[in-house]
């Protein structure tokens, strides 16, 4: 007889994902199917965005063969009925609290940063480049945690140096560019781009650098189409277009400069989202969704 949510002390919510304590040792993630977009968690969920996203990151974890907070399997029974397939037991670990990102390609804050000062994190980058241009070399860009609803902040790696020592905070530069690496190779053979990630690391009670979080999600990342990448303009999203688009045109009704909360997203927008979510775990993962843990939505 599996627990039920209510039998675990809930700790934390973030935007889309919630967080319990079920022992001295462990928690329990929970991957909700709300979808944020403009700064706004919407209030029209995607049925399975929760479980697509949970099987993403339990594929990864198994995929990259480094040290992660997973704890048990995907289908223990501390997990309730009412999360299965969307909610992960990980081992309490002592969290950095730097969000780890890395980028391939120039866009968001810190192609804003590179606008008004050529370099992000304190990092110079080449004159010339636009959005959405791809770097030489990816780049660790480092930021500290927001409170929900705040943006991060870009620190330079200097920063991260300060808090964690020089051994620490390299080893987490070169773990988060060496994954980056080898994610956006395996994503771009299967035709998508990983422009960017954002991890999150903890150290567990031996001081050993273990991998937490989600990884490599479409939450914690941004994917583009291979195929429709063309530097100089916004690219797609290859998962929230169908929302932004929407949102963005006079059908929804929605002025995205207010402070109004948007509107509920028709049907259809729902519907082609959803698919987005599967084709990524599928392209990526060559698993078929229909066989991942607990009930389609
Ligand atoms: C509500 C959503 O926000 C988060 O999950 C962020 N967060 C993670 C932890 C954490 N804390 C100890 N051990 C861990 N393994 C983890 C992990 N992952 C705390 N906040």
């Amino acid at each position: 007889m599996r627990p039920t949510l209510a039998d675990y002390k809930h700790l934390m919510s973030g935007k889309v994902r919630d967080l319990y304590d079920i022992d001295e040792h462990n928690l329990l993630m929970v991957a909700s199917d709300r979808i944020s977009a403009y700064d706004h968690v919407l209030e029209t969920p995607i049925p399975d965005k929760g479980r697509v996203l949970t099987a993403m990151s339990v594929y990864f974890f198994s995929e990259l063969g480094i040290p992660h907070h997973l704890a048990a399997s995907p289908d223990d029974d501390r997990i309730p009925e009412e999360v299965l397939g969307r909610a992960l037991i990980v081992r309490k670990l002592d969290m950095i609290p730097f969000e780890c990102v890395a980028r391939g390609y120039l866009t968001g804050s810190a192609l804003k940063e590179y606008r008004e000062t050529g370099s992000v994190c304190g990092i110079t980058l080449p004159d010339g480049l636009t959005e959405a241009s791809k770097l030489e070399d990816s780049v660790f860009t480092p930021a500290t945690k927001a409170d929900v609803g705040d943006h991060d902040v870009n620190v330079p790696f200097s920063a991260v140096v300060d808090r964690l020592g020089e051994e620490l905070a390299h080893k987490v530069r070169e773990e988060t560019l060496d994954i980056y690496l080898r994610a956006s190779s395996l994503t771009e053979a299967r035709g998508l781009l990983l422009a960017d990630t954002k991890f999150e690391f903890g150290l567990d009670a031996a001081g050993n650098l273990i991998l937490a979080d989600e990884v490599l999600t479409p939450d914690s990342s941004r994917f583009w189409t291979v195929g429709d990448y063309e530097p100089g303009k916004p690219q797609p999203s290859f998962d929230k277009q169908f929302v932004r688009d929407w949102l963005t045109s006079s059908e929804s009704g929605w002025d995205r400069a207010s402070d109004s909360p948007p509107p509920p997203l028709p049907d259809d927008v729902v519907d082609a989202t959803r698919k987005r979510y599967i084709e990524a775990y599928e392209r990526i993962s060559g698993l078929q969704f229909d066989e991942w843990l607990g009930e389609s939505a």
